[in-house]
């Protein structure tokens, strides 16, 4: 086919129509990568992402420790890389990497199995695709990341789980109840580190993780021309990361430049999300960060757990909270309704401009 002949439209229905996911290019033998998984220069002009070399250290928080000693590295890492590994967290390791082993057993389920439940949109609250790249409205073309997901959303309301595959359906549920007992209890530590006091949060918008991805980035013969996950800020409070070894996520420094955060076996990973850096006033960072795609052999697994705010009507206003505008901290951001937050990340992209709309221009 001639390159003038390339309708990116078409080439993206016809991908989404085979219901087999990235995993089934490489299925397929693929030796190159399709059109619609390069990252224009535009979108990503950062070197790419192979170069990464910086040695970068995340902090981590051992939750047994008295709050004494956990609050002030709470509030340090949130302050600023606003990522942080927790061990000790309490959530079993059987039940983190039967989680993560049932999730990888899902996506490497045979075609014919597995494309069964492929669907780019949400069939009751399950959807299983390839999840195309919004990076904002002025974009070029379709992006596709080099990535499958599962994506769960628990509620509310009620969620409707009859889609939820067999082949990962028991070890999530158990993985979601038990990762909200460390999400109400992140909040509080989050909440307390902000001295705003352990409760302030879940008081204020009730705190639930119930929206979950559950990603595989497959090997690729290509990595270095590939996005496994374009750069991002979460728009959680919170997001909670279970990974398995193979590494692949970077936070973006201060200077500009991408650093490995390398997987710590037992431990998870927290990070601040758009909302609680609004809320908290930016005294907590939610910073960007991506995926790469490290291995042409081995297929990465993580699985996002978002906490959000389970109060999102219409009247629900996030804005920083008052009692954190003290003499000389002015107000950074007006309140606004998790719809409006949803359609500026629609029009501006997942980074922090969907936020900076919202932002009080002060002298
Ligand atoms: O897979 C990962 O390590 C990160 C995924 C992520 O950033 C997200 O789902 O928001
Ligand atoms: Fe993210």
């Amino acid at each position: 086919m001639a390159a003038d002949d390339y309708d990116a439209a078409v080439a993206l229905a016809e991908f989404q129509a085979a219901r087999a996911g990235v995993r089934g290019l490489i299925e397929s033998g693929i030796t190159s990568v399709p059109p619609l998984f390069l990252v224009p220069s535009t979108i990503s002009p950062s070197p790419p992402p192979l170069e990464s070399e910086i040695i970068f250290t995340i902090p981590s928080v051992d939750l047994a420790l008295p709050h004494s000693s956990s609050l002030p590295l709470i509030r340090a890492a949130a302050r600023s890389c606003g990522f942080f590994h927790v061990t000790n967290h309490g959530v079993d390791t059987a039940t983190v990497d039967g989680a993560v082993s049932a999730v990888r057993a899902f996506h490497e389920l045979p075609l014919t199995v597995r494309s069964a439940f492929y669907t780019p949109a949400s069939v009751g609250s399950v959807t299983y695709s390839t999840i195309p790249i919004q990076p904002g409205k002025n974009s070029a073309g379709p992006l596709l990341p080099w990535r499958d997901t599962l994506q769960v959303r628990f509620g509310p309301p009620a969620p409707d789980l009859a889609h939820l595959p067999p082949a990962c359906r028991d070890a999530l549920l158990k993985y979601q109840l038990l990762m909200t007992a460390l999400g109400k209890k992140m909040a509080g530590l989050l909440s307390e580190a902000l001295g705003v006091g352990a409760g302030r949060l879940e008081r204020a918008m009730q705190v639930e993780g119930l929206l979950m991805a559950c990603h595989y980035y497959p090997p690729c013969p290509e990595p270095a021309r590939v996005v496994g996950g374009l750069e991002h800020t979460d728009p959680s409070l919170f997001t909670v990361l279970a990974q398995d070894g193979v590494g692949g996520l970077q936070v973006r420094l201060r200077d500009g430049r991408w650093a490995d955060v390398p997987p710590e076996p037992g431990a998870l990973l927290v990070n601040i999300g758009d909302v609680l850096k609004v809320v908290s006033n930016d005294e907590y960072e939610s910073v960007e960060h991506r995926v790469v795609i490290k291995s042409c052999e081995d297929a990465r697994v993580s699985i996002a757990l978002f906490f959000n705010p389970a109060k999102r009507q219409e009247s629900d206003l996030f804005g920083p909270l008052p009692e954190l505008l003290t003499a000389g901290k002015q107000q950074r951001y007006r309140a606004f309704t998790l719809t409006e937050f949803m359609s500026s990340r629609r029009e501006h992209g997942h980074g922090t401009k969907s936020i900076d709309q919202f932002r009080i221009a002060h002298e």
